[in-house]
């Protein structure tokens, strides 16, 4: 398959999904908790439903996981090469405090790396995209596309972090980077603002899950940039809990 040839679909179905969650996020929206009291909204599930129809008519063949999807027994999951890997709403917290950075992500990973991503922030009406071997592109709200990439090194580092979630291992990682400015970003944004040359390092010194970061690193791939474990690591997908390691994203001095 020629993955150039379906990312337009794919950024025209994240788009469908984008243009559905905005009309909810404008809306008096009910938040509810799953088992793990992370929120969720109707946005979650709508866009859940439109990204896996519209995954199913591209290619009947790759299966697809979603965080909001039913889970896939381990027996069933080893087997696969390549698959769909979705966050129908990254930034869930954002999207209940409204404050606009949350995302939506499509990856697709083909053995444990995540070769194709698209990522769109519906209330910023940004969308980012990218293809191993074919670069990283932005949309901006205007609806210029242009090609990015990550910025070269310069004197301070532009720490991106997480505003949820900074717990002290973190803080203490960003001590010891020396001389630095804190950019603050909500969700996969974090990866986007490194892939455009807007910010340096986005160290995770916590929990994420795989659909939380496999589309943005897609793009931060795509644009030059790199996400490793603490051990020097490429960051790799489909593992049996589907929980990332602690790692580190950046651009291109780290
Ligand atoms: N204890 C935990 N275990 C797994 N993932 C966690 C977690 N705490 C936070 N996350 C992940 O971090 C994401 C938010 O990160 P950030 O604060 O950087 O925006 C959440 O995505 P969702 O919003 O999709 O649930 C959630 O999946
Ligand atoms: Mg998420």
């Amino acid at each position: 398959m020629h993955y150039s040839s379906i990312l337009p679909d794919v950024l025209k179905i994240a788009d469908e999904a984008s243009e559905k969650v905005l009309n909810i996020y404008m809306t008096d929206f009910k938040v509810n908790y799953k088992a793990d009291e992370s929120p969720i909204t109707a946005a979650d599930v709508a866009s859940h439903r439109i990204i896996v129809s519209g995954l199913r008519n591209l290619s009947h063949d790759i299966p697809i996981l979603s965080e909001e999807g039913v889970e896939i027994p381990w027996s069933e999951r080893k087997h696969w090469h390549r698959f769909w890997l979705i966050d129908p709403i990254d930034g869930t917290k954002d999207f209940t405090q409204r404050t606009g950075e949350f995302t939506v992500n499509i990856a697709l990973i083909e053995n444990g790396e995540p070769i194709l991503g698209v990522v769109t922030a519906p209330a910023l009406k940004e969308a980012y995209w990218g293809l191993k071997g074919e670069g990283a592109h932005k949309r901006d709200r205007t609806g210029r596309v242009q090609r990015i990439r990550v910025a070269s090194p310069g004197q301070a580092k532009r720490v991106v972090a997480s505003k949820n979630h900074l717990n002290e291992e973190t803080r203490a990682f960003i001590d010891k980077l020396g001389e630095h400015e804190l950019v603050q970003a909500g969700s996969s944004l974090k990866f986007c603002k490194i892939a455009e040359g807007h910010a340096d390092i986005y160290p995770r010194l916590g929990p994420t899950c795989e659909w939380d970061t496999g589309a943005a690193h897609a793009v931060l791939l795509a644009a030059g940039g790199k996400v490793e474990t603490l051990d020097g690591e490429p960051l790799r997908y489909g593992k049996e809990d589907l929980l990332n390691p602690h790692f580190v994203a950046s651009g291109d001095w780290y």
